[in-house]
């Protein structure tokens, strides 16, 4: 026997009690519990009390209805509540268009009944363990793969000089169909940019979808990316609309574009040539219409390594490269930081907007930042948490001095005196970090982590 359901929660929403009661019985065997409701009304209190690892919607509730109008529309609804939900579409009226309008609006897959048991077991799997990886992503504070309407919106704070030509870079080149290449170091607000580019084109009413090249294993970037069709390899049971196909008229974000592995950058170079996209398996072109908007942390000696990332595909990507300089070569931006991120946390945990020490206020003002604004960020959401009705004070932030050493000066760990297995943790994960200059997917590798895990322990040990 295996060791169990690998998944926790699974809800399924449909009005067909048959469908209802073989579902049950079939994914008991990936969750340990899995709900069954006949409208997607009863499924919102069961989504904002626990949030299931996969929600399966079925796609037509009123009766002959084929369009999919309705399971739509509750698909943005479930997104509204949680915009990192996975949710894999049923219906009996399967096609390419419905697929892709449930893929725009944020849906993972698409099953269409009747389905094969395993049919559908591999999707359901392959929902939930992206869910998973998300979940990671998102507690780390990463960019879930998502599109741009429906998470709400942060601004891209900082009136800095550094900042102001941002700004001024993302205005001009935001209007046009150039690609952008964004480059900075974890946490610098790459994503942020996206966005903003997005929100400023021309495109702002069409999708904007991101694949995070970093935090999808490699074997699946390939379809994730491109799409399959049935019987292109084994476990591709039904066709699969990729993200670029998905994207279609809109803004296609590929974060961590570093970790494109070589094989597949000649692939994404002929799609941003040719504007069009082969789904593995196809053996004919679809035309595609994207806008690529591309971000890394490499730093560009790496970058322009042709052993490390195609030329040819660099030059296709950054038309206009926007390089976001690293918090501690703008300090100017904190206090504006602090004041929006109080402001705001205060008001998401209700708590009174807490005030800061002179010491404290210099404190932040002086750190260098290593985990840039992502690192700000969580320490003034700690802060609001943890506030009492005195001012904060520097031990408040629990500030780890992290000096940027070359990666040579690193030791291995030091032969443990002290065992516990939290303060040993920590210490090899801010080793790692400092090792690779907070380059977080070269750390997560060699601590043999995924980017989502690592960003989950950082989080947690306060780094
Ligand atoms: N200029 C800024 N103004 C307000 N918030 C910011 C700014 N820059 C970054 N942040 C916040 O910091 C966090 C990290 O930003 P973002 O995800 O855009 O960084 P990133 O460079 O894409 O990181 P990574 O490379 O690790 O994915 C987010 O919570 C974001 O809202």
């Amino acid at each position: 026997m295996g060791s169990g359901p690998e998944f926790d929660y699974c809800v399924v929403i449909d009005d067909d009690d048959d469908i209802l009661m073989a579902s049950r019985l079939l994914l008991r065997r990936l969750f340990k519990d899995v709900a069954t409701v006949r409208s997607p009304d009863e499924a919102l209190p069961l989504v904002e009390a626990r949030a299931p690892d996969v929600v399966l919607l079925d796609a037509n509730f009123a009766r002959g209805a084929t369009d999919a109008a309705e399971g739509l529309a509750w698909l943005e609804k479930l997104l509204g509540i949680d915009p990192e939900l996975v949710v894999v579409m049923i219906t009996a009226h399967a096609g390419v268009q419905i697929a892709v309008a449930a893929m725009k609006r944020g849906a993972t897959d698409f099953v269409s009944k009747p389905w094969s048991n395993e049919k559908l077991l591999a999707s359901v799997r392959t929902a939930a363990s992206l869910r998973r990886s998300r979940k990671a992503a998102v507690a780390g504070g990463s960019a879930p793969a998502r599109p741009a309407a429906v998470v709400a919106g942060t601004a891209l704070l900082g009136g800095s000089p550094e900042m102001a030509r941002v700004h001024s870079l993302i205005a001009r080149a935001a209007p046009t169909d150039a690609n952008v290449l964004v480059l900075g170091e974890n946490g610098t607000g790459k994503e942020l940019v996206a966005r903003e580019l997005h929100r400023q084109s021309l495109r702002a009413d069409q999708v904007m979808l991101t694949v995070d090249l970093g935090a999808v294993s490699e074997d699946l970037i390939d379809s994730e990316l491109f799409g399959h069709v049935k019987g292109a390899f084994t476990d591709a049971r039904t066709d699969r609309v990729g993200r670029i196909q998905a994207a279609d008229g809109g803004t296609l974000f590929l974060d961590e574009i570093g970790n494109l592995p070589l094989r597949l950058q000649p692939k994404l170079l002929t799609v941003l040539e040719q504007r069009q996209v082969t789904p593995v398996g196809a053996n004919r072109p679809v035309p595609v219409n994207i806008r690529v908007i591309a971000a890394t942390n490499l730093p560009p000696e790496k970058l322009r390594d042709e052993s490390h990332f195609r030329q040819d595909l660099l030059f296709r990507l950054n038309t206009v490269e926007i390089d976001l300089p690293p918090l501690r070569d703008r300090l100017e931006d904190v206090p504006e930081l602090i004041d929006h991120y109080l402001d705001h946390y205060a008001k998401r945990y209700g708590r009174p907007h807490p005030q800061l020490s002179a010491a404290a206020r210099a404190a932040l003002l002086n750190h260098d930042w290593p985990g840039n604004v992502r690192a700000l960020r969580h320490a003034l959401e700690r802060a609001v948490i943890l506030a009492r009705d005195v001012p904060l004070e520097p031990e408040d932030f629990a500030l780890v001095s992290t000096p940027r050493i070359a990666p040579s000066a690193v030791v291995a760990p030091r032969a443990a005196d002290d065992l516990n297995l939290e303060r040993v943790e920590r210490r090899l994960v801010e080793e790692a970090l400092r090792k690779h200059g907070y380059n977080i997917s070269l750390a997560a590798h060699e601590l043999g982590l995924s980017r989502a895990a690592l960003y989950r322990r950082m989080e947690k040990h306060g780094l």
